[in-house]
């Protein structure tokens, strides 16, 4: 999480309904008294590893290294980080070390193509973007303007932003591939957008059309999070991201799923939005906000709902989006098993080709073992960081195949066209799968 909490800290007396809210979830309170002594990660910005002496001196404290996450290290609790030149000038990120375990969780490579589904304020984005270096590309989509907006900012402060898209979109609806320079995106038309305009370098000035309609877009949702609208808007784009030089109707191709299992992402994190519950520091924000605010924010149990309702479409669309053999990564920093267990185990039973897979580096990782095997839990007692879910899925190739087959082989029903299984099916190169289909639907169509 970006380093935006208030510095001050304390030991909240914790309300009765809150309690009650922690027992039902069988949350233990004292995290939340363990807060205070949990110490302040930051993350080195890579290169910058010789200049720990001067940093230290700079905040006052010792940097004690976190053996088990390269590149982070512990400081106390009470130093504030966001006023030194180190943060200000982009050679430190402030990030709790359960946020970049789930990062790691994703074993980025070089050449991936990875999407960041809830970017924003963009930790980890920027995390992503700093393993991936030089190489693949990197989307990042957020239904929040004001959220990507700070995301911008990051990614500029920390130069990151040379291979990375940013859409303002619905997770839940986002349908764009990546970039990949091998594959030859058919031209479709959408909303009139096809004329030929071609994209340059980014500008932060946009034409006075383009401003225009943000105006009326803005007006017309209310609120930030009312955006449901299914065009996602172009927020950002670096020189190496792939958008400079392709016509709008190229960058607004809408892939089918098939496509999308083909030339989707090497990579998703859906770093779900969440109730919270599990950040130490956000709970202890309703001090200044007031306690009364918990009860629409954390315990309402109509916004509850809703969001393991967004939480199940946020993962079913980010799996969609991931090419066949690609992994997943879905995290939440609550600690409820409805907004993490519950959630994966629903969206196992909707989606047969995804599989739940152990995280390797989390043998060494100070976490414990969800309620479902291979998930992880992250807490102030456990790991001495915030609390974090985190559960990795790889989609399985014929897994994925045998879906579209049979969607294929029900619309084959439908529409008596034995072909399109076929067509389906070779479309996965999956020869075998293929003629098993193609005898079948020739039977019965
Ligand atoms: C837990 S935060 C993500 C934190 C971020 N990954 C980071 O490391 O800084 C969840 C984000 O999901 C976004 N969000 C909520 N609903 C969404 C939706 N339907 N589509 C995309 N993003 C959504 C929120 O605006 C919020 O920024």
């Amino acid at each position: 999480m970006a380093d935006s909490t208030p510095e001050q800290s304390s030991t909240p007396p914790l309300p009765r309904a809150f309690l009650d809210f922690l027992e039902e979830n069988g949350i233990d309170p004292s995290i939340y008294v363990k807060g205070d002594a949990i110490p302040r990660y930051i993350r080195l910005k890579p290169g910058c590893e010789n200049l720990v002496p001067e940093i230290e001196t700079e905040l006052g404290c010792e940097l004690e290294r976190v053996d088990w996450l390269p590149g982070f290290y512990a400081v106390p609790p009470h130093i504030k980080i966001a006023s030194s030149e180190a943060y200000k000038s982009g050679k430190i990120y402030g990030m709790d070390a359960a946020s970049g375990a789930a990062v790691l969780a994703l074993d980025v490579s070089e050449g991936d193509h990875v999407l960041d589904l809830c970017a924003a304020p963009g930790a980890k984005l920027c995390m992503l973007s700093d393993l991936l270096g030089n190489s693949g590309s990197l989307t990042g989509v957020d239904v929040s303007r004001d959220r990507l907006a700070a995301c911008r900012t990051m990614l500029r402060k920390y130069t990151l932003g040379d291979h990375c898209r940013l859409f303002i979109a619905d997770g839940t609806s986002f349908s764009l591939l990546p970039l990949r320079p091998s594959v030859n995106v058919k031209s479709c038309v959408i909303n009139g957008a096809g004329v030929a305009s071609i994209f340059g370098e980014w500008t932060s000035k946009r034409s006075y059309k383009d401003r225009k309609n943000a105006v009326k877009l803005k007006n017309s949702i209310g609120s930030q999070l009312a955006l449901v609208t299914s065009e996602p808007e172009l927020f950002f784009y670096g020189k190496n991201s792939g958008v400079v030089g392709l016509q709008r109707s190229e960058l607004f191709f809408v892939a089918d799923n098939a496509e999308a299992s083909n030339f989707g992402y090497d990579k998703v994190l859906v770093d779900a939005e969440c109730t919270h519950d599990g950040s130490v520091k956000h709970i202890q924000k309703f001090e200044y906000w007031g306690w009364k605010t918990l009860d629409h924010r954390v315990l309402d149990a109509k916004r509850t709902n809703s969001l393991l309702h967004l939480q199940l479409q946020l993962l079913t669309n980010g799996f969609r989006l991931l090419k066949a053999g690609g992994t997943l990564v879905y995290s939440t920093c609550s600690l409820t098993f409805a907004q993490n267990e519950d959630v994966v185990e629903q969206f196992l039973k909707e989606n047969h080709s995804a599989e739940l897979q152990g995280v390797d580096a989390a043998k060494n990782w100070p976490c414990r073992s969800g309620r479902i095997p291979h998930t992880l839990r992250f807490d102030p007692n456990t790991s001495q960081t915030s609390g974090l879910f985190v559960a990795k899925f790889i989609k399985t190739d014929v897994g994925w195949s045998l879906v579209t087959c049979m969607n294929s082989f029900q619309e084959c029903k439908r529409d008596e066209s034995a072909r399109k299984v076929h067509m389906h099916c070779l479309n996965f190169g999956n020869l075998s799968v293929s003629l098993l289909f193609f005898r079948i639907s020739l039977w019965h169509c």
